[in-house]
C-alpha cells in the first residue's frame, strides 16, 4: 500500500545516499544532470547508482535536466533507465510536450510558486505534462534554478485543484516537511538540500528521517 505522502529525494550523487532512500522506503531518486549542480552526475555515474542491489524498495529513477536539448536527453537515456524526465529550466509548453513525444517517458515540469499568477501557468502546462512539481523561485542571482533550500508560502496552494498530480519542493526539511504537506494539502513532496550535510553532500540520516515524517504526516 502506498503511504499517504509520497518522498522524491532529489541530487542523489553517492551510494550512501542512494542505499539510504531505498532503504528509507523513497518512491523516487532524483539525478541531476546539469553540471552546474553540486548534485549533478554523468549518466555513467547515475547508471552505476541505479543498479545497486539496495535495501528495500528500488525507487523510480528521475531525470533532473535544465533546459537540455534532445542530443543531451538521448546520452542520458543510453545509459540509465528512467521513469521520469523533471524539466527545472524555461521549457514552454510546447517544448514539454515534444519531450514527452520524443522520448516516450512521463514528463514533470518545476514550475516556481510566488504568488497568484505563477498558479494560472498550470492550465497552461497541463496538457503537455505528466506532473507538476511546484517549488520556490530561485532568489535573485542564484547560480541555480532549483536546489537552493528556499520555501514559498505553502498556504497559497491549500485547497487549490492543481490539473495534474504533483510534489511540493523548495526548502523542506525533516523538521518543516509534515508541517508543509499540511498547509499546501501536497500528496508528494521532493527535498535535496534539507537532507544534506553540507552542500552538496547527502546525509542518510537526514534521509531517512525526512522519508519517515513525510510518510507520517
Ligand atoms: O538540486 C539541484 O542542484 C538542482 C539544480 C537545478 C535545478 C533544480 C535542482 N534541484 C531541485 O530543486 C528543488 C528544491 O530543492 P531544495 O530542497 O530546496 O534544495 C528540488 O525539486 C530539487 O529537485
Amino acid at each position: 500500500m502506498l503511504p499517504a505522502t509520497q518522498v522524491k529525494i532529489c541530487g542523489i550523487n553517492d551510494a550512501g545516499a542512494y542505499d539510504a532512500a531505498c532503504y528509507a522506503g523513497a518512491e523516487w531518486v532524483g539525478f541531476v544532470f546539469y553540471p552546474p549542480s553540486p548534485r549533478a552526475v554523468s549518466p555513467e555515474q547515475a547508471a552505476a547508482l541505479a543498479a545497486r542491489g539496495g535495501t528495500g524498495r528500488r525507487p523510480v529513477n528521475v531525470g533532473l535536466l535544465v533546459d537540455a536539448d534532445d542530443a543531451m536527453i538521448e546520452a542520458v537515456l543510453a545509459e540509465v533507465s528512467l521513469g521520469l524526465l523533471q524539466l527545472h529550466g524555461m521549457e514552454s509548453p510546447e517544448r514539454c510536450a515534444a519531450i514527452r513525444r520524443r522520448f516516450g517517458l512521463p514528463v514533470m515540469k518545476a514550475l516556481g510558486i510566488g504568488g497568484e499568477e505563477d498558479l494560472a501557468r498550470l492550465a497552461e502546462y497541463a496538457p503537455a505534462v505528466d506532473r507538476f512539481l511546484l517549488d520556490a523561485k530561485p532568489p535573485r542571482g542564484a547560480a541555480l534554478p532549483g536546489g537552493n533550500a528556499v520555501s514559498f508560502d505553502w498556504s497559497l496552494l491549500a485547497g487549490r485543484e492543481i490539473p495534474r498530480p504533483w510534489m511540493l519542493a523548495g526548502g523542506l526539511t525533516p523538521v518543516n516537511v509534515a508541517a508543509a504537506i499540511r498547509a499546501a494539502g501536497a500528496p508528494a513532496v521532493d527535498v535535496s538540500s534539507g537532507v544534506e550535510r553540507v552542500r552538496g553532500v547527502k546525509d542518510p540520516v537526514l534521509i531517512a528521517a525526512f522519508v519517515a515524517a513525510a510518510h507520517a504526516a
